[in-house]
């Protein structure tokens, strides 16, 4: 893709010469240290903490006291940032959604080739209306572990280019959900992907998605 964001602090291109001819990193360092042995433990904080802040109505007082806390906390983060690639989210295959503090947390219970199944639970914080998940939350669900069916079956890297869901009943939170995604039909570097998202027995929402796998040196 050309006209891709180059803001070379935080996501350099590979190198030239390497692999992935100056394109998208499709080689990740797949890591289980990064951020130390207690990086879930502050992923699962901060949740935490929006889970809090969807719900709170803070005086005065204490939004004051909360906004000087969190100015302290983002001053000691600007001391250790790194780039895209070097962070340890989204690269801890140890934790929940790869330590990705972005996604609704799920764990792999089975992934290769033939797709991915994932226990997914989305928060109080993934709330639409009237005490279930926001259907946009649903979908970047479906985007990543599509994302994850359409990757292992090319061992690659794939880009979305349509994203189709169907809601067909309400998704709740603080649920244990099943979530899988498979690759359907391959053509070329067209992968169509298929997903289910279910509570029990129950049919929350499917997905039809396609993604394009990536060329070599593709950003
Ligand atoms: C880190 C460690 C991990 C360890 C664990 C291991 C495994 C985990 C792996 C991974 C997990 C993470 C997974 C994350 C997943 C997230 C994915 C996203 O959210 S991606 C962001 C959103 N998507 C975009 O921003 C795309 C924007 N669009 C584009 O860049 C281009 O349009 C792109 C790449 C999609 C296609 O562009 P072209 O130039 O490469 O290819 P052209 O020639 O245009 O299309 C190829 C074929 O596809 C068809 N096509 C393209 N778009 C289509 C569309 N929307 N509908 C129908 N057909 C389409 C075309 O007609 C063409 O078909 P014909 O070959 O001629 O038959």
């Amino acid at each position: 893709m050309t006209g891709a964001p180059r803001d070379t602090k935080w996501n350099p291109p590979a190198p030239e010469d390497s692999p992935q001819g100056g394109g998208f990193r499709a080689e990740f360092d797949v890591t289980t240290d990064r951020g130390g042995p207690r990086y879930g433990e502050f992923v699962e904080q901060v949740r935490t903490f929006m889970d809090k802040v969807r719900y709170a109505c803070p005086t005065p007082e204490l939004a004051d006291e909360v906004i000087e806390e969190l100015k302290q906390f983002n001053a000691k983060l600007d001391t250790m940032l790194v780039d895209e690639w070097h962070t340890p989210s989204g690269t801890r295959i140890d934790l929940p959604s790869r330590g990705n503090i972005t996604l609704p947390p799920y764990e792999i219970t089975d992934g290769g080739e033939d797709g991915v199944s994932a226990t997914v639970e989305f928060r109080r914080f993934h709330l639409g209306g009237n005490g279930v998940a926001h259907g946009g939350h649903v979908a970047v669900a479906f985007d990543d572990l599509g994302g994850m069916a359409a990757a292992l079956n090319v061992h690659g890297v794939a880009r979305t280019a349509y994203l189709t869901v169907n809601y067909r009943s309400l998704t709740p939170l603080e649920t244990p959900l099943t979530l899988k995604t498979w690759v359907e039909r391959r053509d070329g570097r067209k992968l169509f992907v298929k997903g289910t998202l279910h509570e029990g027995d129950r049919l929350c929402a499917d997905l039809d998605a396609l993604f394009i796998a990536l060329r070599p040196g593709q950003a």
